[in-house]
C-alpha cells in the first residue's frame, strides 16, 4: 500500500568527506576569491605554532638550564618565556577569529542568496507549490553551515599548526622523541580518517531511516481509517516494524563507528604519552635530558592531546552535520507529498483532465424517456469555509425518477451535506444541482417545497390533531389518502393509541420513534416527487424501518435515503458510497466487489448486529 510503504526509507547514496568539496563546487571558487583572508589566517596560525613551540621549549630549558643546573634565575627566566607564550595565546586567537569571520560571514550570505534565488525560481515555476523547506534553509540550516564551517576551519587549522609547533618543538628538544610520539599519532590519525567516510554514510542512513519512520507515522495516522477499511493493518504494521528495525540498525552502526573513533583518539592522543612514560629509561639511555622529557610531556598534554580531541569531536560532529545540511542545500527540494496516499477508487469520469469525486450514472437508460431525472448534480463542490477541505468535491450524481438510492459512508463524510444540498437548503461552492429538471440555486422555500421533502433525524411534530400533523405537507389530502398513508406506514396502532385522526397530539408525550413514524406518514402523503431521508428512521426498529422505506419507495417519484443499517442500504436500487474525495456508486454486489471501505462498513454493520 503506497500510503505506508515507507518508500523513502531507502538510504541515499553514501557521501564521504571527499564529497564535501564536490557538494558545493562554489566553495572552491569561494575560497579562491579570498586568498588574502586565507593568507592572513595562515600568518596568525603560524604565530599560534610559534606560541605552542615556545611553551614546551621554555619548560624544557627551565629544567635543563635552570633548576637542574642549579641556576634558579635562568630557570625562572625560561619559565617566564613559557608564561609569555601562554599569554600571547589570547591576541593570537583574537587575530585568528577576526580572519575567520572574513570567511564564514560571506559564506552564509552566499547560501542565503542562493536559497532565496532557487525558491523564487521554484515559486514562479510552480505557483502554489512553494518550497516550504526554504525557510529552514534560510535560517537554521544556513546558520548550521556557517557555524559548522567555522568550527571545522578553526579546528583543522588549529590542529595542523599546533601539531606542527609541537612536533617542531619535540624535534628541537631531541629528534629521538619523534620516534616514540609520531608512530601512534599517525596511526591514530589514519584510523580516524578511515572512519570518516563510513561514519558519514551511516549518519546519512540513520537520518534517512529517522525521516522515513517519521513520514510513515504521519502517513499512517492520516490513512488510519482507510488502512482499517482495506484490512491492511498487518501490512502497515510490517512496514512500520521494518522502518523501526532499519532506524535501530543505523543507530547501532553509528554507535560502533563512534567506538572506533574513540579508539582512534586513544591511539593518537593517549598512546604517545604512555609510550613516552614506558620509554623513559630507553630515552634517558640515548641522552634525552629530564627537561626535554618534561617539555615533551608538556607538548603532548597541553597542545597535541587537546588539539586532537577537538579535531576528532569537531570533524566528527560538525563535519557530518555540515555534510548533511549542505546536501539539503544542493539537493533540489522534493515536492511535498500529498496527504492522502491510500489508493482510492479511480475517478469514473474525468472532465478536462480534472479528477472527479464520483460519476454516478443512471441505473440504466429509462425505456420511457423521462424528461428530467429526479436529481442531477454536476461537478458539485461543497466546503464549509473558504480555506476548508471540500466535503464534496466535484461530485456528479444522477438519480432517476422512481429510483431508490441509499447513501452510505463513514461518519462525518458528508451524507447530510449531500441531502441538504439536494434539498436546496445548502448552496454548493461550485457546480449545479437540479431537482426534476429545475435548477434549485436561489430558489425560495416556497418554490422548493413542491419539489422535494427532506426528513432529518429529528422529526418535527407540532401541537394539533393527528390529522393536522399528517396532512401538514398536503393540506387538501382526502381522508382516504390519509388512511392509506397510515396503513402503508404501519402507523395504525399508533394513531389508535393516540385516540384517532382527530385526537390531539402532545409532542412531549411521543417517543422519538413515534414521532418519526408520524413524520414518515406525512412524507408519504406529500405530492413532492423526491423524498430525502437523512437517518429519518433511526429510532424505528428494523421491521418498522423496512415497512416505512418500502412504502415510501412504492410512491411515485424518487427516494434518497441516508442509510444507517445494512438492511436499509440493501433495499435500495443503488448505493452511493461517499469516501472523502472519492465516491463510488453501484449495487450492493458491485460495491462489495469494488470497495474495501464498503466491505468494512458491511462488516461493521454485521458486527453490531444491524
Ligand atoms: N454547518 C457546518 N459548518 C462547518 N462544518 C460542517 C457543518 N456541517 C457539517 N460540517 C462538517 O462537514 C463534514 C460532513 O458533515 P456531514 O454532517 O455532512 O457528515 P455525515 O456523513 O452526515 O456525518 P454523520 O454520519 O456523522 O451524520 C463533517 O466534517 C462536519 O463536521
Amino acid at each position: 500500500m503506497t500510503a505506508v510503504d515507507g518508500g523513502r526509507s531507502a538510504a541515499p547514496p553514501a557521501r564521504g568527506p571527499g564529497t564535501l568539496v564536490r557538494l558545493l563546487p562554489p566553495t572552491r571558487r569561494f575560497l579562491a576569491a579570498r586568498k588574502y583572508v586565507l593568507a592572513r589566517l595562515a600568518a596568525w596560525s603560524v604565530a599560534e605554532s610559534a606560541q605552542t613551540l615556545l611553551v614546551g621549549y621554555g619548560v624544557a630549558k627551565a629544567v635543563d638550564r635552570g633548576f637542574l643546573a642549579g641556576d634558579t634565575l635562568a630557570g625562572l627566566g625560561w619559565l617566564a618565556v613559557s608564561g609569555v607564550a601562554v599569554l600571547l595565546g589570547a591576541p593570537v586567537v583574537r587575530g585568528v577569529f577576526a580572519q575567520l569571520a572574513g570567511l564564514t560571514e560571506p559564506l552564509r550570505d552566499q547560501l542565503v542568496r542562493r536559497t532565496a534565488d532557487q525558491s523564487m525560481a521554484r515559486a514562479l515555476a510552480h505557483p502554489g507549490g512553494g518550497d516550504r523547506a526554504a525557510v529552514s534553509r534560510l535560517t537554521n540550516q544556513a546558520e548550521t553551515v556557517r557555524d559548522s564551517f567555522a568550527g571545522i576551519v578553526l579546528t583543522l587549522r588549529s590542529f595542523v599548526f599546533t601539531a606542527a609547533g609541537a612536533l617542531l618543538g619535540l624535534f628541537s628538544l631531541d629528534p629521538v622523541l619523534l620516534v616514540v610520539v609520531v608512530p601512534p599519532l599517525v596511526g591514530g590519525l589514519a584510523l580516524f580518517l578511515a572512519t570518516l567516510r563510513p561514519m558519514a554514510a551511516t549518519q546519512r542512513r540513520a537520518l534517512a531511516a529517522d525521516e522515513a519512520l517519521g513520514d510513515h507515522a504521519a502517513r499512517t495516522r492520516r490513512a488510519l481509517r482507510d488502512i482499517t477499511a482495506c484490512g491492511t493493518e498487518a501490512a502497515a504494521a510490517r512496514d512500520g516494524a521494518r522502518l523501526v528495525a532499519e532506524a535501530a540498525a543505523a543507530s547501532r552502526a553509528l554507535a560502533r563507528w563512534s567506538a572506533v573513533r574513540a579508539l582512534a583518539l586513544g591511539v593518537a592522543g593517549q598512546l604517545p604519552v604512555l609510550l613516552l612514560v614506558v620509554a623513559v629509561p630507553w630515552l634517558r639511555g640515548r641522552g634525552v635530558t629530564t627537561g626535554a622529557l618534561l617539555g615533551a610531556f608538556t607538548y603532548l598534554a597541553q597542545a597535541l592531546l587537546p588539539a586532537l580531541h577537538t579535531l576528532m569531536t569537531a570533524i566528527g560532529a560538525a563535519g557530518t552535520r555540515l555534510l548533511v545540511v549542505l546536501d539539503r542545500f544542493t539537493t533540489p527540494a522534493r515536492p511535498s507529498s500529498p496527504t492522502p496516499a491510500v489508493p482510492r477508487t479511480p475517478p469514473a469520469d474525468a472532465r478536462a483532465g480534472l479528477p472527479r469525486q464520483a460519476a454516478c450514472p443512471p441505473r440504466e437508460a429509462p425505456r420511457d424517456p423521462c424528461p428530467a431525472p429526479a436529481v442531477e448534480l454536476r461537478a458539485v463542490t461543497v466546503a464549509y469555509g473558504a480555506a476548508a477541505e471540500p466535503v464534496l468535491d466535484a461530485l456528479d450524481l444522477r438519480v432517476e425518477d422512481g429510483e431508490h438510492l441509499a447513501v452510505v459512508g463513514p461518519s462525518g463524510i458528508g451524507k447530510s451535506t449531500l441531502t441538504r444540498l439536494i434539498a436546496g437548503t445548502l448552496a454548493p461552492g461550485s457546480g449545479e444541482v437540479e431537482v426534476a429538471g429545475v435548477r434549485i440555486a436561489g430558489r425560495s422555500p416556497a418554490e422548493l417545497a413542491p419539489l422535494r421533502v427532506l426528513l432529518p433525524q429529528q422529526a418535527y411534530v407540532f401541537t394539533g390533531t393527528v390529522r393536522d400533523n399528517l396532512g401538514y405537507l398536503r393540506p387538501d389530502a382526502r381522508p382516504d389518502d390519509i388512511e392509506e398513508a397510515v396503513r402503508e406506514l404501519g402507523a395504525g396502532p399508533l394513531v389508535e393509541r393516540l385516540g384517532g385522526l382527530d385526537a390531539p397530539v402532545r409532542p412531549g408525550d411521543l417517543s422519538q420513534g413515534e414521532r418519526q413514524l408520524l413524520v414518515l406518514a406525512r412524507a408519504h402523503l406529500s405530492t413532492a416527487r423526491l423524498l430525502l431521508l437523512d437517518e429519518a428512521t433511526c429510532h424505528l426498529d428494523a421491521a418498522a424501518e423496512a415497512r416505512a422505506e418500502e412504502a415510501l419507495a412504492r410512491r411515485p417519484g424518487a427516494l434518497v435515503v441516508v442509510a444507517h443499517r445494512m438492511s436499509s442500504a440493501m433495499r435500495a436500487d443503488r448505493i452511493l458510497l461517499l469516501d472523502g474525495t472519492g465516491a463510488v456508486c453501484g449495487t450492493h454486489r458491485d460495491l462489495l466487489a469494488r470497495s474495501p471501505l464498503y466491505r468494512d462498513l458491511v462488516g461493521h454493520w454485521s458486527g453490531t448486529g444491524q
